[in-house]
């Protein structure tokens, strides 16, 4: 799974706190995305979180769980990202709550796929970044830091720009881009429509598209043509 991870161009993330129809999930996993991730902020418990998985599991797409609450740890998912939020200012998200997760459930981590995702969360305004108390008002040259620290020094496979919610600074996504040699690159936040999906895209490795999926699912949709025809 962790070679065919780094050939994904669009992932749709399906928050497990909001419900969904049967249809509604068909057309988004069948939709030719690359993965599902099922992640969310707030509200993330056991119980949705399975409910998710087994809901997904009647597609062929591959589906990832971004753990975001120890509680919500469920087995049998095709790997697990962990966010390490750079820019946090409250110590458990960035190492705090996984050395808890590690201490009861370490043994797995011999059979599971798991991922690091050095995350730097841009939106001040959004869920994440309050839960985290990350510090989002940050210039170019502090989230390129970042990106070199993430890569070099503690060598995360993925660098995470999370602009959640809101459409991001394509200088920086293109500047960061440029800065990261090895590191897969994932762009999130504000995508509601193909154009700004394929911008994107021209920078960043993966693009993933949230909340556009639950308020214009037919633009959504179309996000997956337009990342997977962007030149990059
Ligand atoms: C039991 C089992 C299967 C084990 C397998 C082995 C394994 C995977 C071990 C994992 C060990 C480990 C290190 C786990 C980490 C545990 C943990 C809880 C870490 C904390 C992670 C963290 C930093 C979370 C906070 C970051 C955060 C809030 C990210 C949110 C990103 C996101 C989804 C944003 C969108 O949220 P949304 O709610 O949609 O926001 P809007 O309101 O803006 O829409
Ligand atoms: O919900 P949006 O704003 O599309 O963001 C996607 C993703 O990066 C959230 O973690
Ligand atoms: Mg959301």
């Amino acid at each position: 799974m962790k070679e065919e991870i780094k050939a994904w161009r669009h992932a749709f993330k399906i928050d497990p706190a909001k419900s969904f129809s049967e249809s509604w999930l068909a057309d988004i996993c069948e939709s030719g995305t690359d993965a599902i991730i099922v992640g969310g902020s707030e509200g993330i418990t056991i119980d949705n979180v399975t409910e998710c998985l087994a809901a997904v599991r009647r597609f062929s797409v591959p589906c990832v769980l971004e753990v975001t609450e120890l509680e919500a740890l469920t087995p049998g998912f095709d790997a697990y990202f962990i966010p390490v939020v750079l820019n946090a200012h409250n110590p458990a998200f960035i190492s705090g709550l996984h050395q808890q997760a590690l201490k009861a459930h370490g043994q797995l981590l011999e059979t599971e796929e798991v991922l690091g995702e050095g995350y730097c969360i841009l939106n001040r305004n959004s869920s994440a970044a309050r839960r985290t108390n990350a510090d989002a008002a940050m210039d170019m040259d502090d989230i390129v830091a970042f990106s070199r620290f993430s890569e070099n020094v503690l060598q995360m496979p993925i660098f995470y720009l999370e602009y959640s919610g809101t459409y991001g600074n394509e200088e920086v996504v293109k500047k960061v881009s440029e800065t990261l040699e090895h590191a897969q690159l994932f762009y999130g936040g504000g995508i509601r429509n193909s154009q700004q999906a394929a911008q994107m895209a021209v920078w960043a490795d993966t693009v993933v598209v949230g909340n556009a999926i639950y308020e214009n699912k037919e633009e959504a949709l179309d996000t997956v043509k337009a990342v997977k025809e962007a030149n990059r």
